[in-house]
């Protein structure tokens, strides 16, 4: 089941408030969606996501059948029981990523042949395989499987008949994805995905495809993989808008702070992206005013916070007790250096934890900005406030 309910929209810009209803509850967007794909947000347990404000949480497909695999999923009912998450989860069909596999995989009409880089088994990915996964995992929200259309390869930019070839497989595998979902009778929501490589003229023909077929929820997807900033840009801004106003648009693997503000600019209303938890176990940290580098040796002896407006618990909540710090007992820069410098494991479940704060906070303050009608305001500020440096 989903129902998305449209509550505003910005008159500068193609930005909406709305709220998402899901099986497992009620989305408010635009939203971040922490990436968790084995099951499991590195790092960060279920009751810390609650109090940082994520609401719903990414699993995939094709890391769960490989491990722990379907048997396990089926005992336990569902991916919900099995990681302790009690509200929405979105599952990628699994296409990316045995794309991302490489040699060690075949691509055909009829799907994807690849040998499990967990055991090296034979294994056959199919439309219908991804649909009959995904109903076992009982994922609130579903994904076609498709082919995500490469920007180049081996240095060979991805041209526009491949583009269209592509396309036209990922339009006939969303045709599959929806009968067998159907077949299935799996009660919960179906994305169709967007592709169309950087042509905006594929771009429209698969969103026409697409919305031909009455999806609940569309995705943006081909986008963020390796393609230069501005073409990533060019999409977001053709692309977005276009998809039915009154259906949620999820922008797949995006992206930085400003391409998150910019998508909403554009008219997206869900992200997903890896950044902040990868980001944050390489000890780059997101603050309000700029990115730091916690190597950085100018870190060492620093006694601020990683970011002074930040409410987390690495930020204002370190030891539970209120220190005479005016109540904040954040752990300090230098601290966290040491962590880094150590190799402490310490130091990534607590730059994890801001950074994924930092996102969902800032799509909050996006929400409440759009709720305001501030939306532009907001923009400016938020530009000016991360050009500061910190
Ligand atoms: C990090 N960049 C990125 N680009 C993506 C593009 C796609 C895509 O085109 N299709 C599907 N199914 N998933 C995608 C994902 C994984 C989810 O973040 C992507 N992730
Ligand atoms: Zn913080």
């Amino acid at each position: 089941m989903l129902q998305f309910d449209l509550l505003k929209t910005d008159p500068s810009s193609h930005a909406r408030r709305g709220t998402l209803t899901l099986n497992h509850g009620v989305v408010q967007t635009p939203i971040f969606m922490p990436v968790g794909t084995y099951g499991t947000v590195k790092g960060v347990m279920p009751r810390s996501l609650h109090e940082m404000g994520a609401q719903i949480i990414l699993g995939n497909t094709f890391h769960l059948w490989m491990r722990p695999g379907l048997d396990i999923m089926k005992g336990f009912g569902g991916l919900h029981q099995f990681e302790k998450w009690d509200k929405p989860i979105l599952t990628d069909s699994g296409g990316f990523q045995v794309w991302s596999l490489g040699e060690m995989r075949k691509i055909t009409e009829e799907g994807v042949t690849f040998a499990s880089p967990v055991n090296g088994d034979k294994l056959f990915m199919s439309p219908e395989v991804s649909m009959q996964i995904q109903t076992i995992l009982n994922s609130d929200i579903v994904m076609q499987l498709d082919e995500c259309t490469p920007y180049e390869t081996k240095g060979h930019l991805t041209t526009e008949a491949e583009a269209r070839k592509s396309m036209e497989m990922s339009r006939r595998w969303a045709v599959r994805s929806k009968d067998e979902f159907a077949r299935l009778e799996n009660p919960n929501a179906l994305f169709g995905i967007v592709q169309g490589g950087m042509f905006e003229n594929l771009r429209q023909e698969s969103l026409d495809a697409l919305v031909e077929m009455d999806f609940p929820g569309y995705a943006i997807g081909g986008v963020s993989v390796g393609e230069p900033k501005d073409l990533m840009l060019q999409i977001m801004a053709h692309t977005p808008h276009r998809l039915p106003a009154n259906k949620p648009r999820y922008l797949m693997g995006v992206g930085t702070p400003e391409d998150l503000v910019q998508g909403v600019a554009d008219g997206v209303d869900m992200f997903d992206c890896v950044m902040p938890t990868r980001n944050a176990r390489n000890g780059t940290v997101f603050t309000r005013y700029g990115d730091l580098k916690l190597r950085n040796a100018r870190h060492k002896t620093d006694p601020q916070p990683l970011d002074s407006t930040c409410t987390c618990h690495a930020c204002a909540g370190a030891s539970g007790v209120s220190w005479d710090q005016g109540g904040r007992d954040g752990f300090s820069r230098a601290y966290l250096h040491h962590l880094d410098r150590c190799g402490e494991m310490l130091g990534p479940m607590l730059t994890t934890i801001h950074n994924l704060h930092y996102y969902l906070n800032l799509m909050r303050e996006v929400r409440e900005s759009l709720d305001a009608g501030q939306f532009s305001q907001f923009r400016a500020q938020f530009k000016s406030d991360r050009a500061r440096g910190v």
